[in-house]
C-alpha cells in the first residue's frame, strides 16, 4: 500500500525499509510493516530478532539509518522526539511495571489522567465528575474496581501490569504498543490480559510483542514473525507456526 493511495484507509502505522545499525550490526534490516487503523498485531520472533529495536524506532528512542516510519498516514515519526510522539497518541507499555507503588490504584489513574499537571496539585485538586467517570471505567476495564483503594505496591504482578495499561489508556492513545505483557504472569492472569487487550482493541490499535504462544493464540490476530531484523512471515498464528522457515528459526537449525 502506498502512503499516497487515497483509496485505502491510511495505515495507523507504516514502517518501510527501516534499517538500524549498531556498530555495523543490523538490528533492523530493511524492515517493512503496515498496521491498519483499528488493527491489533502480535509480533513474535526469537531473541535478538529486533522486536525491541522496532518499538524503539516507532517511539523515537532510536533513529533509523534509513527508512520511513509514519503514523496516521503522513506524520513522519523519524523527525519527532519521544515526548512529541507520545503526545501524538502513541502509548508504550514497557515489560516491567512502573506504577507509583506508594500511591493507591485510584491515585495512580488520576495522576495519569492529569498527565503533565504536577502530582501534588493533582492529588489535592477536586476530581471533576468527568474524571471520576473515566477513572471508574478504567478501573472496571482493568478489573481493579475492588482494589481501587489499595496501594499499587501491594498489587499482584499481573494487577500492576493492568494498572499501568490503564494509566496509558488514560492518555487516550490511538496506538498502544505493549512489550511482553504476560512475562511472569500466572496462566489465569495471562488469559485475562488477552481479554483486556481484545477489549482495548475495540477502540484503538494495538501492537503487542510477546513470546507466550498461548497468549498470542488467545488474541486471535494476525502475527508478524521477525528474524534478524526483517519480517520472516506474516499471517494467522496457525499458518506462521506451520511455516518451514519459522520452524527452522525457532529450532535454531
Ligand atoms: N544499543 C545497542 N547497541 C548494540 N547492539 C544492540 C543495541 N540494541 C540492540 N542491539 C542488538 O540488536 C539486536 C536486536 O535486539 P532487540 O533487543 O531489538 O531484539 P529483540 O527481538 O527485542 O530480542 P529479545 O526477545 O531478546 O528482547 C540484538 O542482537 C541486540 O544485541
Amino acid at each position: 500500500m502506498q502512503i499516497g493511495d487515497t483509496s485505502a484507509p491510511k495505515p495507523i502505522l507504516y514502517v518501510d525499509g527501516v534499517t538500524v545499525t549498531f556498530d555495523g550490526f543490523r538490528a533492523l534490516n530493511d524492515l517493512s510493516l503496515v498496521i491498519a487503523p483499528g488493527e491489533m498485531r502480535a509480533i513474535i520472533g526469537p531473541n535478538g530478532a529486533g522486536k525491541t529495536t522496532m518499538m524503539d524506532v516507532i517511539t523515537g528512542k532510536t533513529r533509523p539509518d534509513v527508512g520511513t516510519v509514519a503514523f496516521n498516514g503522513d506524520v513522519d515519526l523519524t523527525k519527532l522526539d519521544e515526548a512529541a510522539i507520545a503526545q501524538l497518541g502513541i502509548g508504550r507499555k514497557f515489560q516491567k511495571p512502573t506504577v507509583f507503588e506508594s500511591h493507591t490504584v485510584r491515585d495512580n489513574l488520576q495522576l495519569a489522567l492529569a498527565g503533565l499537571r504536577k502530582p501534588f496539585t493533582v492529588l489535592f485538586a477536586k476530581e471533576t465528575a468527568k474524571e471520576r467517570q473515566r477513572i471508574d471505567e478504567l478501573l472496571e476495564l482493568t478489573k481493579l474496581t475492588e482494589s481501587h483503594g489499595r496501594l499499587a505496591g501491594d498489587l499482584s504482578h499481573g494487577q500492576k501490569q493492568w494498572l499501568e495499561i490503564g494509566m496509558l489508556l488514560a492518555q487516550e492513545p490511538a496506538l498502544l504498543l505493549v512489550d511482553e505483557p504476560v512475562a511472569g504472569m500466572t496462566d489465569a492472569e495471562t488469559a485475562e490480559t488477552a481479554e483486556l487487550l481484545v477489549e482495548i482493541n475495540k477502540t484503538r490499535s494495538v501492537v503487542v510483542v510477546e513470546h507466550d504462544m498461548t497468549f498470542v493464540k488467545a488474541l486471535g490476530v494476525k502475527v508478524t514473525v521477525l528474524h534478524e531484523g526483517s519480517v520472516l512471515a506474516e499471517g494467522p498464528l496457525d499458518q506462521v507456526q506451520a511455516n518451514e522457515r519459522v520452524i527452522e528459526v525457532y529450532l535454531g537449525r
